[in-house]
């Protein structure tokens, strides 16, 4: 009878190698190339993005890049080790890699892993908490893509979402609870969603919802008023529509409106990195208190805590049984 072995795959976005402009351009290059990210004609994308966005993006990111940069590296790969090291701490039995969409570790690279040490089993485990076509999606189809080259499969699992885990509900609403508990109860608390364009949502990605379920399960976990609570969507990219309401216009308006203390999560990043180090921590914390705004805190994302890792083993197990 055939042993079986397990393999855990956690994926996220990926990020430069370096905070420099040439190792942005790499980045941004493959990652704006995906069609699942951005799905603009290749005859109108190609020359846009090579001509007008690499060159003039990559210098002005990379500064951003510098101003959060860790003694180790990039802050979203700092976590996504850390988390890789703790999962396979509490996962014995399995084989646990880690994996980026872009750059590396490479997703070819990390399933010859797997796949050479011969797993039976196989849970992908994408690190985004709601379902975007752009972001998980994306990672099912570049698997397809890689495991086309192999004559063995093992059994795949692949974790959709877990937009409204107990679990990761739970591990939220104790962030949000530590957060008042050390500054007070905000006039606002605002959760801030990476957003996507509009249409991608009109054609079918459910990812609006997504997000809507996780505000309402985190709003009921900590049983606040609704009208205290307001969710919004930040890294707007590109001309096109994204979704709203927009994180820094929606800040930029809250002081007039009598609203001087925000407390801030960004549920949606399950490490930290540059769209909540920089433009979440120091960006819109410019913007509120330069339109009068007086207290201002950034609940930070799960990292590598030991109820975040309590949610990845429960996820996989979950898998496994
Ligand atoms: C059309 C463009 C983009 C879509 C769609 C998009 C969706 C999306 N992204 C994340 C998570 C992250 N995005 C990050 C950075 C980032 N995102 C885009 C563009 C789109 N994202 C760009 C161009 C960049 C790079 C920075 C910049 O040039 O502004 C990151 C941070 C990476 C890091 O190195 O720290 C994350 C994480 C989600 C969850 C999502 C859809 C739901
Ligand atoms: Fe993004
Ligand atoms: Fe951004």
């Amino acid at each position: 009878m055939r042993q079986e072995r397990y393999g855990v795959l956690m994926v996220n976005l990926g990020t430069p190698e370096a905070p420099t402009s040439q190792a942005v351009k790499r980045y941004l290059a493959e990652f704006l190339s995906d069609r699942r990210v951005v799905d603009t004609p290749r005859i109108l994308w190609w020359p846009l993005l090579r001509g007008v966005i690499l060159p003039l993006r990559s210098p002005r990111v990379a500064k951003l890049y510098k101003s959060i940069w860790m003694e180790q590296g990039s802050p979203l790969m700092v976590f996504c080790r850390r988390q890789q090291a703790a999962l396979a701490a509490v996962l014995p039995d399995a084989q646990v890699e880690l994996a980026m969409s872009y750059g590396s570790p490479s997703l070819p690279a990390a399933l010859e892993r797997l796949l050479g040490a011969g797993i039976t089993k196989l849970v992908i485990l994408p690190l985004y908490p709601q379902y975007s076509s752009s972001t998980s999606a994306s990672i099912w189809d570049a698997v397809a893509r890689i495991l086309a080259g192999y004559r063995s499969l093992p059994s795949i699992s692949f974790i959709r979402d877990y937009a409204e885990h107990p679990a990761y509900i739970a591990a939220l609403a104790q962030s949000v609870r530590r957060s008042f508990a050390e500054h007070g109860e905000p006039d606002r608390l605002v959760i801030s969603f990476h957003g996507i364009p509009v249409r991608y949502a009109r054609e079918g990605d459910d990812y609006p919802l997504r997000c809507e379920d996780t505000r309402s399960a985190l709003v009921a976990a900590l049983d606040l008023p609704p009208e205290k609570v307001m969710m919004t969507f930040q890294s707007r990219f590109g001309r096109d529509p994204w979704l709203s309401p927009a994180t820094d216009l929606t800040l930029k308006g809250l002081p007039a409106q009598g609203i001087k203390h925000i407390q801030l999560i960004c549920p949606g990043f399950s490490s930290d990195c540059l769209e909540t180090l920089e433009e979440i921590k120091q960006q819109n914390r410019e913007i509120f208190t330069h339109a009068g705004g007086e207290t201002f805190h950034y609940i930070p994302a799960l990292n590598d805590e030991p109820v975040h890792i309590d949610l990845f083993r429960q996820l996989v197990s979950e898998q496994l049984r």
